[in-house]
């Protein structure tokens, strides 16, 4: 079985950890740069020093290498865009994207670019941050929840021909997907996956954005529960304008229990604004607002956050262009 990851970042050296032993392709911005290091849970490191390729120079000869069966996309929200105009190459006609990210819409963006490939869509609570240059630090092993997108999406949105024709040898792909999936400790294989996405979606809407404002800790948050507990009601509201099936109290639950379990992390939002990095807010704040705009319905709190969050990331994209071409 033959597997790439685009991106070395966090969650894609995670990955390539736990498919060690199948020796994942690496498709990188720059292949001159160091191999990562990754450090588990128990101290031990692991050099991730896999075949790379730079993903915007397809290879020209002894192609075979890179026909791969699982694609995996780890990068962030907003930068999947740049990134499909790139892997068209390295996208052969057997070849299954696995995207896993926050946020919402990056898996219906490459359903519209490769509507001919099989594609599943996950979300993960694995937590994982640059501990040093070039090392990753394993903080919490979660897990991962993974579906065909094909079942989630209306098919006049998305049907992959194997599909839509029945070419698809389904135990074949139930095997091939066995294999993948067995490589991680905590899996979960949904025949909808949208359930787990709206949940991680209205976590992430909830964690996010506060930490990121406010520069805290997500179990700091115990601290504002006014604040948590005006965007549940908001983000709620807007999944019942939408007919997303959900527990009121369990979600709440489940939002209340990541900010405990995750107490002492600093959220990726939240750091991404420390450190001037474009954050996903398009893709959590962004769209939860257009899923209540599409209903007229009236989102304060939401929208509140999501402007502040727009400002910091047009000062922060400002600021690494003046940089570039300094
Ligand atoms: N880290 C975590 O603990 C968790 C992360 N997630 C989610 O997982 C997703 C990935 O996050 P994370 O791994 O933390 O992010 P990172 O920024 O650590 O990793 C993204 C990587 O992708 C690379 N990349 C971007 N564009 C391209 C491209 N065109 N070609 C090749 N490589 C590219 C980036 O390179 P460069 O840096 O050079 O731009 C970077 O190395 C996000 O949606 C995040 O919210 C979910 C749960 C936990
Ligand atoms: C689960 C949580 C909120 C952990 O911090 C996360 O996914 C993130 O930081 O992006």
């Amino acid at each position: 079985m033959k597997i790439g990851i685009v991106g070395q970042g966090a969650i894609g050296s995670l990955f390539a950890y736990y498919f060690k032993t199948l020796s994942p392709v690496l498709l990188v911005k720059n292949i001159d740069v160091p191999a990562r290091t990754i450090i588990g849970l128990t101290r031990e490191s692991t050099l991730l020093d896999f075949a790379k390729q730079p993903v915007h120079n397809p290879f020209t000869n002894n192609a075979e290498p890179y026909i791969f069966d699982f694609l995996l996309i780890t990068v962030k929200g907003y930068q999947l865009a740049e990134l499909i105009s790139q892997l068209r190459p390295w996208v052969a006609r057997q070849t299954r994207l696995v995207i896993v990210q926050n946020g919402m819409g990056g898996a219906q963006m490459l359903a519209a670019h490769f509507p001919q490939n099989l594609i599943y869509a996950g979300t993960t609570t694995d937590a994982v941050y640059a501990s040093a240059t070039d090392t990753f630090q394993i903080s919490a092993q979660g897990r991962l929840d993974i579906g065909p997108l094909w079942n989630m999406l209306d098919p006049t949105q998305y049907a992959p021909k194997p599909c839509k024709h029945k070419t698809v040898n389904w135990q074949h792909e139930k095997s091939l997907l066995d294999s993948l999936l067995r490589f991680h400790p905590f899996v979960m294989y949904h025949q909808d996956v949208s359930d787990a996405l709206y949940t991680k979606l209205a976590i992430n809407g909830v964690i996010n954005p506060l930490t990121a404002v406010l520069q805290i800790k997500n179990g700091q948050l115990r601290q504002y529960p006014e604040k948590v507990a005006a965007l549940k009601k908001e983000i709620f509201a807007v999944y019942k304008a939408n007919d997303i099936t959900f527990f009121e109290q369990a979600l709440s639950h489940a939002i209340d229990i990541v900010i405990e379990a995750t107490s002492e992390n600093w959220s990726s939002m939240c750091q991404d604004v420390k450190y001037k990095r474009l954050s996903e807010n398009e893709t959590v704040l962004g769209f939860l607002s257009n899923m209540a705009k599409s209903k007229n319905l009236y989102t304060p709190v939401i929208t509140e956050l999501y402007q502040r969050l727009r400002l910091l990331d047009a000062s922060h994209s400002s600021a690494s262009l003046a940089n570039d071409t300094d």
